[in-house]
């Protein structure tokens, strides 16, 4: 029924390369980082670092876009083990879903908790400005309606439940940490929570694309984070999820804007060093524990 939906994504595919990293790394990390595009300079804050390049992995995708330099780094944030991708796969890079989202099975199987995805996203509530965060709050994941489903195939319950829940798929005790911590370092003028839609990419929006998406509830729009998000969640870690709006989805027909790729690079570039403080002081309040939260 589902021909090649297990082929290199099992779960002794995943072991094996977790296997190999746990023999090269000395670090065991709590938290995984997902860097989003042109906030790769979030692995840079790693201490003691041992880094991979995803070519040099085995059985690991490669990162073709720019912004996103293909480098798995170990290290330490804040005394914290993490272990931080710069560089992250999307279904537009031609790759199958179950490839794309197949490292948060790999970190479940190093001993990861907590995964902190981040994004760039276009912003669809008109309340947004361009350098806002926004805290993911829920996502609409509209490929999947369709059946393209990173947990599409036979299910192994090694790594979880045929069907999985998904109304707790981003951790609130998280984002109330994370409101806590932008308040706290002074960002609460561009901190904001908001729905996440996922599309496939690589074409950005259309006009009329983007007023469907925010009449459907989306607050943003971009082209990752959701399936990763659902494959985490299926395999026990808990999720926490930000976008950057770096750019404002063009809504109005008269508009002259359009979305562009450097526009994206260049607004994460803005805000760089105040995400990686506020991700490096986040990851330094999550305790250890599943449970608890200083
Ligand atoms: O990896 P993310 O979701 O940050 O990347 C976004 C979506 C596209 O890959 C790219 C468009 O500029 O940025
Ligand atoms: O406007 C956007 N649309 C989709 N993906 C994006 N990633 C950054 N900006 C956007």
């Amino acid at each position: 029924m589902f021909p090649d939906s297990n082929n290199g994504y099992s779960y002794e595919d995943c072991q094996a390369t977790a296997d190999w990293l746990l023999a090269q790394a000395a670090v065991r990390p709590q938290v995984a980082i997902v860097c989003g595009s042109g906030m790769g300079g979030l692995a840079d804050t790693l201490k003691d670092q041992v880094a991979f390049n995803y070519k040099d992995i085995p059985n690991f995708p490669l990162s073709t876009v720019p912004g996103h330099a293909g480098r798995l780094v170990f290290g330490t944030l804040k005394g914290r083990p993490c272990v931080c991708m710069q560089g992250r796969f999307h279904l537009y890079e031609g790759y199958p879903i179950q490839k794309i989202t197949k490292p948060m099975r790999i970190f479940a199987l190093l001993g990861v908790e907590t995964v902190i995805l981040t994004n760039a996203a276009g912003g669809l509530n008109q309340d947004f400005k361009v350098g806002d965060i926004m805290i993911i709050k829920n996502h609409i994941n509209i490929a999947g309606f369709a059946g393209n489903h990173p947990l599409a195939g036979p299910n192994d319950d090694r790594f979880g439940v045929r069907f999985p829940c998904m109304s707790d798929a981003y951790d609130r005790d998280l984002q109330q940490l994370a409101l806590d911590v932008g308040q706290e370092l002074g960002y609460g003028d561009f901190l904001r929570d908001g729905v996440y839609c996922v599309v496939g990419g690589p074409s950005f929006e259309t006009i009329a694309e983007c007023r469907m998406l925010h009449k459907l509830g989306a607050d943003a729009v971009g082209m990752s984070t959701v399936h990763e998000t659902i494959v985490a969640r299926h395999c026990g870690m808990r999720v926490f999820a930000l976008s950057l709006i770096t750019n404002k989805a063009v809504m109005e027909y008269d508009s002259e804007e359009k979305a562009n790729h450097e526009e994206v690079l260049e607004t994460s570039r803005v805000r760089a060093s105040q995400l990686e403080t506020f991700v490096s002081n986040l990851v330094s309040r999550i305790k250890p524990s599943k449970l608890s939260y200083s």
